[in-house]
């Protein structure tokens, strides 16, 4: 079976750091992977690469067979050209390309509208799928009040399918924290993606709260949805995660199953190393 999303070789330096150097990982339909290592490690980054926020120094990406970034002849490089051609759009693809490909993602930080309410900020992710005009919008003809009303009840699923219990009508900012997460995954699967990119999704979130998360991202992934999410509750992911990528200065220095990982003595080296740091 074809990796629906495929890293090789991935670079992304800042100045004097290399906040990834060298990534390479596939990513299958339906599968679980989470994507793991010390403050730092460049796991962000990567997915701010990954997802056409940022664009990486070198080396590819590609989802569902198409390119995201792809790396510039050298021809243009020669010519010191390919910064100034990439920000025309030129060999890479903007954020709002990647989610209409099928591509969505959550923030370390969330970003909700917070002017907006529950709904609202659901419905947002599915206006994007409207095709009603300028003058229908305007006259709010039946076509688009039809269109209208298929859109609040699918954000209304999505909030059903997160497991949100509260009033759609609240503004985002009155809800708790673990709430507003849970919108804003709603939001993400709105998008109707293929794959799902969480940063830190059980951040900030109570026992309960994580139990429940493990299971929403069991049920994401039984809707055929890959999801690959960042997080550092070890615990949740040796239990949620078939597959693990471990980062540490940038660098992938493990990939495999939780067992694996597990006992992989690098991986033990670079946590073992952070706490040694902490004391
Ligand atoms: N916009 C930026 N400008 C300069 N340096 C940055 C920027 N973003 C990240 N870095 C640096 O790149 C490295 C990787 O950071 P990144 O946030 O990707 O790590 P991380 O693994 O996600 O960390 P955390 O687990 O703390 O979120 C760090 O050294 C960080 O200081």
């Amino acid at each position: 079976m074809s990796a629906l999303l495929e890293v090789s070789d991935l670079r992304l330096q800042f100045g004097g750091v290399k906040a990834v150097d060298g990534l390479s990982f596939e990513v299958h339909a339906a599968e679980i992977l989470a994507v793991i290592g010390p403050n730092g490690a460049g796991k962000t980054s990567a997915f701010n690469c990954i997802s056409g926020f940022y664009l990486p120094t070198s080396g590819s990406v590609r989802f569902d067979g198409r390119n995201i970034v792809r790396p510039a002849p050298d021809f243009w490089h020669a010519l010191r050209l390919v910064p100034l051609l990439q920000s025309f759009g030129f060999f890479r693809v903007l954020p709002s390309r990647v989610t209409k490909w099928g591509m969505a993602r959550t923030f370390q930080n969330l970003r909700l509208f917070r002017e907006m309410s529950v709904l609202d900020n659901v419905k947002t992710a599915l206006h994007a799928r409207l095709r009603e005009g300028f003058w229908s919008t305007l006259l709010h003809t039946p076509g688009y009040r039809r269109a209208e009303e298929a859109c609040v009840r699918e954000a209304r699923g999505w909030l059903d399918f997160v497991g949100y219990q509260g009033s759609e009508h609240l503004y985002v900012t009155q809800l708790p924290y673990g709430e507003q997460r849970r919108v804003e995954i709603a939001r993400a699967l709105a998008t109707s993606p293929q794959l799902l990119l969480l940063d830190e999704p059980a951040a900030g979130l109570n026992f309960n709260e994580k139990q429940a998360l493990m299971a929403l991202i069991r049920r994401i992934r039984d809707l055929g949805v890959a999801v690959v999410l960042i997080e550092h509750d070890m615990g949740l992911v040796m239990k949620l995660a078939e597959r693990i990528v471990v980062l540490n200065y940038g660098k992938e220095i493990a990939d495999g199953t939780p067992e694996q990982i597990a006992r992989d003595p690098l991986v033990i080296e670079a946590y073992l190393g952070v706490e040694e740091e902490a004391r």
